[in-house]
């Protein structure tokens, strides 16, 4: 029997585990899902304790299901859902359901740090004090709940809460800590400047550590849970959208990753520090030491049709769900839509924003509707692709990943709206790919991720523009962008109408 590295990809919607050989093979994958606890418009929480029964529950399938011998499991690492915070007290137990990355609950907290710090803040940190990361929610909890503040000792985000419960060791890779917007990156150093002025004690911040670096091992007490031995080898691990640029081979300037998992995210690779976005797109440490990303985040993407499916189809196959949109036209036959159903983070970053179906016809059916949700998510990737090319930004290919990129259909949508050549992966799981070149890099079986990249990263279908279609989305487009500004007042007084109501 060969060698293997499993990939552990910590997603929104669901945990997935990867088993890879050392040619890079991709030979059992098995996965585990969990919901949202949403109590409240805005608030998005999940139990720490369902990432780690879900990761095990995965890695016991690939044993008993798959018959991978665990002995022959040498490394593994993690591709992990980003900001999410996870409160530790001094015996390291969890404190409260972990407040995610598509939480908005702490925009109060934003407006403070604005307040408090201006320009100084995005020149530090390199991004905006935006809901979504970590520092918000670690002031929203220190102001709304002082009894769990008074006992938090330490935090740290979902994919590091797993490695800790696996190997015994606190710690946070570089590429997530960014994500927290309390790293100094120019320095590569958690801020004191950003701790002392919202009276975060510096020792609640986890050691940093390398994607690529060595955790630790398997803990005797995880051994016996999940089935792997005491020998297997737990790396670092990176940001899930790190993660996927590493897996979806987006190691050069000229490529561009278009991933749509539950978030959708447009990102860049940035060889170094020097550009400066200003915090309108997000600016990341890469999993490649010394290296960066920069990336914009639309907040409901995969979820946008999720939710849509779950709300007027809950009984029909996925798969027959989304290619029902081809009986629609390029279009959607003048059908829009916006996918701001929880707020967005860019191109405007503006947490009480809404979606929206503008242009609804007494002739629509239920496939344009979901043709406009599959074209409106693109759009939206269509906008942070505009700030890139307003910033100079020049690329020729797009790499799709993530659930949305098992439909030909939608990829198509992509060439189409983004009028570039779209590749897909041969198997569309990027951050989980990204997590196993982690493991099999930090192992050793590779110099480096580039080098491990040209012989585990294989392209699958490539998908050009078509002319036609093209031009007809690109008027589209120009109508889609004044939704934001023409909604952006209603969708407000409907939200605080929903806010009294509650
Ligand atoms: N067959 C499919 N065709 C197109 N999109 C799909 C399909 N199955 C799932 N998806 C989309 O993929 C998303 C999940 O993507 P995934 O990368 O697994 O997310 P995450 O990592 O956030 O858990 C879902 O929200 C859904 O909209
Ligand atoms: O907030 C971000 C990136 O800044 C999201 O991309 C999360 O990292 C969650 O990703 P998915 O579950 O959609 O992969």
């Amino acid at each position: 029997m060969g060698k293997y590295v499993l990939g552990v990809d910590l997603g929104t919607s669901a945990v997935k585990v990867s088993a890879l050989d050392h040619s890079g093979q991709i030979v059992a994958q098995e996965s585990f899902d969990y919901d949202l606890i949403q109590k409240k418009p805005g608030y998005n929480e999940q139990n720490p304790e369902d990432w780690v029964s879900g990761t095990t529950v995965a890695i016991v399938r690939l044993i008993l299901n798959d018959h991978l011998s665990a002995s022959d499991i040498e490394g593994l690492s993690f591709s992990g859902q980003m900001h999410g915070l996870v409160l530790l007290d001094k015996d390291k137990k969890v404190l409260r359901p972990s407040i995610l990355w598509n939480d908005t609950r702490s925009t109060p907290q934003r407006e403070e740090i604005e307040a408090k710090m201006g320009d100084e803040f995005v020149d530090i940190t390199r991004n905006q004090p935006l809901e979504g990361f970590t520092l918000t929610k670690l002031l929203w909890v220190k102001e709304n709940e002082p009894d769990i503040w008074a006992q938090a000792k330490y935090f740290v985000l979902p994919k590091d809460y797993v490695r800790y419960r696996m190997t015994g060791n606190l710690a946070m890779d570089y590429s997530d800590a960014t994500g927290t917007v309390l790293l100094d990156v120019a320095k590569g150093e958690w801020s004191k400047k950003i701790c002392d002025t919202f009276d975060i004690p510096l020792s609640m911040c986890p050691p940093l550590i390398k994607s690529v670096d060595f955790a630790g091992t398997v803990t005797p007490a995880y051994a016996e849970f999940s089935g792997l031995t005491t020998a297997t080898k737990v790396f670092g691990g990176a940001a899930d959208n790190a993660a996927g640029a590493v897996g979806a081979g987006i190691l050069h300037p000229n490529m561009v990753l278009s991933s749509i998992g539950t978030s959708g995210v447009v990102l860049k690779y940035e060889d170094t520090p020097d550009v400066n976005y200003h915090g309108v797109v997000q600016f990341e440490d890469h999993a490649i030491p010394d290296k960066y990303y920069s990336m914009g985040v639309t907040l409901a993407a995969g979820y946008s049709l999720s939710w849509f499916k779950k709300t007027f189809a809950p009984a029909e196959d996925f798969t027959d769900f989304v290619a029902s949109a081809a009986k629609s036209t390029v279009g959607a036959n003048g059908l829009l839509y916006t996918p701001y159903i929880v707020g967005e983070r860019a191109p405007y970053a503006d947490a009480d924003i809404r979606g929206s179906f503008t242009g609804v016809d007494g002739t629509h059916q239920r496939y344009d509707f979901v043709r406009a949700v599959l074209e409106g998510i693109v759009f939206s990737f269509r906008d942070l692709f505009d700030i890139y090319e307003e910033n100079g930004g020049d690329f020729d290919t797009v790499v799709s990943i993530g659930g949305g990129a098992k439909s030909s259909l939608w990829l198509q949508i992509q060439a189409d709206i983004f009028n570039r050549k779209v590749v897909s992966l041969k198997n569309e799981q990027g951050p989980g790919m990204g997590a196993a070149m982690i493991a099999a890099t930090g192992l050793g079986w590779f110099d480096s991720l580039q080098d491990c990249a040209e012989t585990f990263v294989h392209f699958g279908k490539a998908y050009e523009p078509n002319p036609e279609n093209a031009a007809k989305y690109a008027k589209m487009h120009k109508i889609y962008k004044q939704v934001y500004q023409q909604t952006k007042s209603i969708s407000k007084q409907l939200l605080d109408y929903r806010r009294e109501e509650l």
